[in-house]
């Protein structure tokens, strides 16, 4: 069975992304009898007592060393908490421990909420990531303007001050997941019947709170939305060769904090349909990554300047 880690940020993200994947449980319906014929049909009286193993949809609690995950079948979730230094210590202590069980994951996907960049991606829909960027690793290199002149800042250009890692010799900014785990994912996800966008998703320190900079980030890399955990996770990912992904339900548009306009609960309802698709589409999933085979370096995609604009299309 291939194992599938889902490491979102907040205990609200791990909550919606588990209620999805029990979907529409309800107790088993029992007769006084017992039949099984009657608990198939839906009739019958509603048992409290039903033991947890009857149905493969329950969660199970599990210990990832001091973390405290749910498990149902081949999906385990780990709230690992909020940015990437939380994000990376999480995901490389499950991969560690799982590892250390002689029962490693195949694949890991840093789920959760996420800004949306306008005109890629809307409050509500999904987006999966081809692209994970650091999208603030790096360095300044800005003029400043002659002390007493503070002067309007230049408008922002798409490389104008700001080095990326490339850049400094310190590394890929940007990860890449496999092409065919994007592909299946889109198809597993357009079951969920909402939008589902595609493009690079930012990993940023700092969220975005202003046009200004929701622009030059733009510019610079043509987004689709804007997380904190995506490339932490995939940096502990790839030191194991694990496969990762990105999946994103939209909360907010990225630039000025317009906190009116923000829809969180919209997004978390988001996360469990998408949870809910993942459940029901996890064969296909385990096949398409038994096919594919994991272990593999992860692939470093070169500056994000060299990319072309990346595809916003509904599957
Ligand atoms: O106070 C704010 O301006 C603000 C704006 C957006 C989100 C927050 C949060 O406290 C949640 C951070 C949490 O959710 C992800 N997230 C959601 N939207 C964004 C965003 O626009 N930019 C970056 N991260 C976002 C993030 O991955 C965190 O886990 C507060």
């Amino acid at each position: 069975m291939s194992r599938i880690l889902l490491v979102t940020a907040m205990t609200a993200e791990a909550d919606a992304v588990c209620a999805g994947m029990m979907g529409p449980w309800r107790p088993r319906p029992v007769t006084s009898t017992g039949s099984a014929a009657a608990a198939a049909a839906g009739t019958g009286t509603l048992s409290r007592g039903s033991p947890p193993s009857w149905d493969r949809q329950l969660l199970t609690a599990v210990r990832i060393g001091p973390y405290l995950g749910r498990r149902s079948g081949a999906v385990t979730v780990l709230a690992a908490g909020a940015a990437g230094p939380a994000a990376a210590a999480g995901t490389a202590t499950a991969l560690a421990t799982a590892q250390a069980a002689g029962e490693p994951f195949d694949l890991v996907v840093s789920f959760g909420i996420a800004g949306g960049f306008a005109g890629r991606a809307d409050i509500g829909d999904l987006v999966i990531a081809d692209a994970l960027i650091a999208a603030d690793l790096g360095a300044e290199s800005g003029v400043d303007a002659p002390p007493g002149e503070p002067g309007q800042p230049p408008a922002p250009t798409a490389s104008s001050d700001f080095l990326t890692l490339e850049q400094l010799g310190l590394g890929a900014s940007t990860l890449s997941p496999r092409e065919e785990t994007v592909q299946t994912l889109t198809g597993i996800l357009a079951g969920t019947g909402r939008p589902v966008r595609t493009g690079p998703v930012l990993t940023v320190s700092t969220i975005t709170g202003t046009e200004r900079r929701a622009a030059a980030l733009a510019l610079r890399f043509g987004p689709a939305a804007e997380a904190m955990e995506g490339y932490a996770v995939a940096v502990a990912t790839a030191v194991y060769g694990t496969p990762f992904a990105e999946i994103r339900a939209i909360s907010n548009a990225v630039g000025r904090r317009d906190r009116a306009s923000w829809d969180v609960p919209g997004a978390l309802a988001g996360l469990s349909a998408a949870a809910a698709a993942l459940t029901a589409g996890i064969d296909t999933l385990t096949a398409a990554l038994r096919a594919t085979g994991s272990g593999g370096p992860a692939r470093p995609a070169g500056p994000a300047e060299a990319r072309g604009p990346a595809t916003g299309g509904t599957s």
